[in-house]
């Protein structure tokens, strides 16, 4: 399924208080990364194993281990840099891939200002990490340019999507699978999400608020 909304608990308790008018930027990033760790949890959840024998405390012993999948995480400036530290938490070895895009907010179009891929896409998953898909413009931008320079299999993870831009990223991407914490229920005419969290960006790393 391309669209994975995960209704667990602990993601719903956590991204209800994300959205409270009154949270502090402390508590947006701790809360973002938390949830990060959460819908990574999620997105490997196919990953295949293999079996192993090791030497264990009482003699030889059977165990599994992560089989075959290397992984670049894919954060979209800046915004994107608030989950990574979550997603690291649980796929410590990962190869980070930075891209930059901005979001023009007068045209809502994306346009890409930073590029910084990791060898061997061919061969690596790559887990894109933004918290909000409005439009979905950064995120297909974003998936754009990994395909072209080689990667074939691609998921993104943001905290919270409007039905719009699922329904875009997916038209232009259906081989993408998209995990979130929460489908929302429409963009606004400035291009932001109802309810959502406000501007992400700005929440994570303290700068002005927009008149959104
Ligand atoms: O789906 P879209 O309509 O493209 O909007 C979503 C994008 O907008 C925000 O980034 P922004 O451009 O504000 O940059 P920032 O992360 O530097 O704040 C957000 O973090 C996404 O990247
Ligand atoms: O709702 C939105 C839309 C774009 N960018 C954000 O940070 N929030
Ligand atoms: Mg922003």
């Amino acid at each position: 399924m391309p669209i994975h909304e995960v209704k667990h608990p602990l993601i719903r308790h956590k991204l209800g208080i994300m959205r409270r008018a009154d949270i502090s930027t402390k508590n947006f990033r701790e809360l973002a990364q938390e949830v990060g760790a959460l819908l990574t949890y999620e997105a490997t959840k196919d990953f295949n194993l293999q079996e192993k024998t090791i030497e264990g405390w009482a003699g030889p012993v059977n165990v599994e281990q992560i089989h075959g999948k290397k992984v670049t995480i894919v954060p979209i400036l800046r915004a994107g840099l608030g989950m990574l530290d979550g997603v690291l938490s649980l796929i410590p070895v990962a190869r980070v891939s930075v891209v930059g895009q901005i979001r023009n907010e007068e045209t809502l179009e994306a346009s890409t200002y930073l590029e910084k891929l990791v060898g061997e896409l061919d061969q690596r998953m790559a887990m894109i990490v933004d918290p909000m898909l409005a439009t979905g413009g950064s995120m297909i931008s974003t998936i754009d340019l990994l395909k072209k320079a080689g990667s074939t299999e691609i998921r993104a993870l943001v905290l919270v999507a409007a039905p719009e831009g699922v329904k875009k990223v997916l038209e232009a991407h259906p081989d993408v699978s998209i995990y979130t914490a929460s489908v929302d229920e429409r963009l606004n005419e400035k291009g932001y999400i109802l309810p959502g969290l406000g501007d992400a960006g700005d929440k994570i790393f303290g700068t002005k608020q927009k008149d959104v």
